[in-house]
């Protein structure tokens, strides 16, 4: 007999750089770390929500862990000095294991791809279907079996069985026990019962009759139920599957799409294209007949959660070609409009079965997500209600409607505080609209009052939400109990900062249904591909002596006021401008924004700037060739449509947060040039040598280089020193800026959003821009600032003196504590 042969180490631990995060609860696995150790702004944290449904949820399953594994297996000690915990060296390998491209931990259910596989992208198809993607660098991607991957994948038809074949033939080993059990417990119950609404009523149905006798004996669904006579359940013919066109595609789209793909015989490594395996037939079989009982609308919630206690979680599903109840909307794509593969794809989730899904559909910044949004809708064809976190992004959607679709304009209106009256004109239409309109507290005026009360008194089709990552859940709660919706479509290009949480959008919207991968898309030409780079700026001896004794505020606005720094900012965007590039500066530190802006002479825009500027500076930065470069603050990570860009350097960020380091890379991601031969677009993050800086950096780093981006250090800036004019090269000049920072960080300001919608008057108190009285002197940087911060109590008499208002309470402290020193 020949040796047995042994499953290798996995590689991808050392290839994947470490800070990686687990975004989503895996059973097994260690509780995922929260996003407070990634410095992400716990204050910021929006998602909160039915944690103790989803504990609930968890108990009923048999979740697999380490410790049992331990207790039913001889697990070999493993070779800690090489592998750590990744050594599966104990499993045996299938003979052909050569030919099939997966790992798996049994004791994690982390899953890792050999990307280089020729069945790669067959498993990887397969992977975003039932696993949370954690790492896709080049050559080794990682995965995680997890309850709520798992119920997206039964929600978009995989069955348990399918699940289990399809993933054993991908494997080099053959699949564990404990997977296999996990993988049945948990989809078992799942995907048996949906909530759907046929001509305004609302339906538990599910194919299995024995699932609905079981809910009705529940002492609170059963006395639910709405009475028809004697008969408990009705039974109707199901939906057949695939037989639906997806505009923008010209073919029927579903799981079924699938259908033509030819499984290999069974132990064999599937072939490629063989996917989905035996799906279809199944589900052709067992789909005959669905059955039902009627709730009351009223109930749908309590419904829905006694479902889940009884681990049975309830799937939305919308009938939309047999309602007959809701006005059609005369709305289709345009002719010639082709979608992409992968947006094709994420909506074959949505629309697998021949219904609408509710769910969520992850697509990175410039991939189009607007575009999928639109198709949903022209799929639909019934009202849809369109949410956005802004009136410009309002705008931009209403736009879009028409740019993509052949709307009747007056079909489509926009609610926002501008615009609160019109109202489409035919029997159906489509209302774009602001999550705070719909949300807002306290008195509204008649005409708003009157709009919502027509928004909430009607049925919608189709909902669709945009940025669902940065609205908080008890938002997602209000919009959704107050306006009726048959289905729901939240689209992201992260779902980062949910961590654990993102359990809550699960059940508000509805589970993921698809997830693209950046670096693919960027391998297409779909978005730009960019090269990512972290510049190392050295501090100055005076500026480190002052970093290293000074308070945490302080520390921060040396290191980012670094002199290096500014060199380096100056020099490439002189080299970028050079070369033709549009560059956006962020810093989110406004002073720093302010300082740098002014010395180097370009436009800026932060909070404080009123809505006219930013609208015409952001419009010359499109149009005009003399506005190569703009400084934003980070009311541009979110709040504004910023016109293309090529070139992001970052000066200063928000802390560790991973959210935004992906939302400021969007920002090039749409570049028109992608296509050009040859053509990058950069992103630099600016870091202080030696600093927390550079401790933050990396953190922030982390979901990037889970997608596949390699950031490159840089040392050193060639010729630097060479620049024209180059900034503060001389010593006297750095000390003269290390002077001029220590005096004004007393006044300096912290950026505040203006129209950040969800976080405003949450800390209490707004700081704002402030307005102080000053001298011209002042203004023309004529005063001696090296006297005034040698000489404090100087200070605040002139300030008194001038009738100037009363220090912070923090500046006062710290007055009081130089003031002790110096007695000292
Ligand atoms: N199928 C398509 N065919 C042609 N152009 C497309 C297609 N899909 C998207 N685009 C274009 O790609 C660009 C980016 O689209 P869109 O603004 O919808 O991206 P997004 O994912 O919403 O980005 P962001 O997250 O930054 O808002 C737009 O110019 C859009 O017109």
């Amino acid at each position: 007999m020949p040796p047995k042969r042994k499953a290798a180490p996995s590689a991808a631990k050392g290839e994947a750089k470490a800070g990686r995060t687990s975004r989503m609860s895996t059973p097994g696995a260690a509780t995922p770390r929260s996003l407070d150790d990634t410095g992400d702004d716990a204050e910021d944290e929006p998602v909160v929500g039915d944690e103790e449904l989803q504990r609930e949820l968890d108990k009923n399953i048999d979740i697999f862990s380490v410790d049992k594994y331990k207790k039913k297996h001889t697990v070999r000690e493993p070779l800690p000095h090489i592998f750590g915990n990744n050594d599966y060296s104990y499993l045996d390998l299938k003979k052909d294991h050569q030919n099939r491209p997966l790992w798996i931990d049994p004791q994690k259910g982390r899953i890792i791809l050999e990307s280089f596989n020729p069945l790669a992208e067959q498993a990887q198809d397969f992977l975003v279907t039932i696993a949370e993607p954690l790492s896709r660098p080049t050559f080794m991607h990682e995965y995680a079996l997890t309850t709520h991957s798992l119920y997206a994948a039964v929600s978009v038809g995989l069955s348990p069985s399918d699940i289990i074949s399809t993933l054993d033939r991908f494997l080099k080993t053959p699949l564990p026990e404990e997977i296999r059990n996990f993988i049945t417990n948990c989809t078992q119950s799942y995907g048996k019962v949906k909530l759907v609404l046929k001509n305004t009523k609302y339906f538990v149905e599910s194919p299995d009759p024995d699932v609905l006798q079981l809910l009705l004996k529940d002492p609170i669904i059963g006395p639910l139920r709405v009475q028809h006579g004697d008969q408990e359940l009705t039974t109707e013919a199901a939906p057949k599957l695939g037989a639906l066109v997806i505009p923008g595609t010209g073919a029927a789209k579903g799981v079924t799409q699938t259908s033509e793909q030819q499984l290999g015989d069974h132990g064999e490594a599937p072939k490629e294209k063989d996917v989905f395996a035996t799906l279809n037939e199944d589900d052709d079989d067992e789909q005959d007949v669905t059955h039902a009982f009627e709730i009351a609308d009223k109930d749908v919630e309590t419904v829905q959660k006694q479902c889940l206690l009884l681990n049975y979680p309830v799937l939305e599903e919308y009938d939309f070609r047999r309602d007959e109840v809701n006005a059609n909307l005369e709305i289709d794509l345009r002719p010639g409009t082709q979608i992409r593969p992968y947006q094709e794809k994420s909506l074959s989730k949505m629309f697998g079965n021949g219904r609408a899904k509710s769910g969520l559909i992850v697509l990175p910044c410039g991939a189009g997500k607007t575009l999928v949004g639109i198709t949903a809708a022209c799929t639909i064809k019934k009202g849809v209600i369109v949410l956005c976190t802004s009136s410009m992004s309002v705008v931009q959607w209403r736009l879009e409607f028409l740019k993509w679709s052949n709307i009747n304009p007056e079909d489509i209106v926009a609610f926002t505080s501008d615009n609160k009256g019109s109202m489409f004109t035919g029997s159906t239409g489509i209302v774009v609209t602001t999550y705070s309109m719909l949300t807002q507290a306290g008195q509204r005026s008649y005409d708003a009052d009157k709009m919502m009360k027509f928004l909430t008194n009607r049925e919608w089709g189709l909902m669709l939400l945009d940025e669902v990552h940065v609205v908080p859940a008890n938002i997602f709660r209000r919009v959704t109990s107050s306006i009726k919706s048959h289905s729901k479509l939240g689209l992201t290009a992260t779902l980062l900062r949910e961590d654990d949480k993102i359990s809550d959008l699960n059940f508000l919207i509805g589970p993921k249904l698809f997830e693209a991968n950046w670096m693919e898309l960027s391998k297409q030409g779909h978005i730009a591909r960019v090269q990512c780079a972290e510049v190392w700026c050295p501090m100055p001896t005076e500026f480190y002596d002052e970093y290293l004794k000074a308070p945490a505020r302080k520390k921060q606005l040396l290191y980012i006021m670094n002199p290096r720094k500014f060199q380096a900012c100056q020099y490439l965007i002189n080299y970028h401008e050079a070369r033709g590039d549009k560059i956006i500066v962020f810093a989110d530190n406004v002073y720093a924004l302010k300082k740098y802006a002014f010395k180097l002479g370009r436009a800026f825009i932060y909070g404080g700037t009123p809505q006219a500027e930013r609208l015409k500076v952001l419009d010359n930065f499109q149009k005009n060739p003399e506005l190569n470069t703009l400084f934003l603050s980070k009311i541009g990570d979110t709040s504004l449509d910023l016109p293309e860009a090529t070139c992001l350097i970052q000066i200063s960020s928000h802390y560790g947060s991973r959210r935004q380091e992906a939302q400021r890379l969007g920002r090039i991601l749409r570049a028109k040039r992608r296509n050009d031969e040859g053509f990058n677009a950069f992103f630099y993050s600016l870091v202080s040598k030696d600093t927390q800086e550079v401790y933050f950096s990396s953190k922030r780093q982390a979901f990037l280089v889970d997608q596949g981006y390699a950031f490159k250090v840089i040392t050193q800036l060639a010729n630097m020193e060479n620049t024209p004019d180059l900034a503060f090269s001389t010593p006297a000049e750095r000390r003269e800026l290390l002077q001029t920072v220590l005096v004004d960080n007393e006044t300096a300001e912290d950026d505040e959003i203006d129209d950040d919608l969800f976080h405003k008057g949450k800390k209490g108190k707004k700081k704002g821009t402030r307005r102080t009285a000053g001298t011209l002197g002042e203004l023309s940087g004529g005063q001696d600032m090296a006297y005034i911060e040698r000489n404090k109590k100087v200070n605040q008499a002139l300030k008194k003196g001038k009738g100037k208002q009363e220090s912070h309470s923090f500046f006062k402290k710290i007055g009081r504590e130089n003031a002790r020193r110096a007695a000292q």
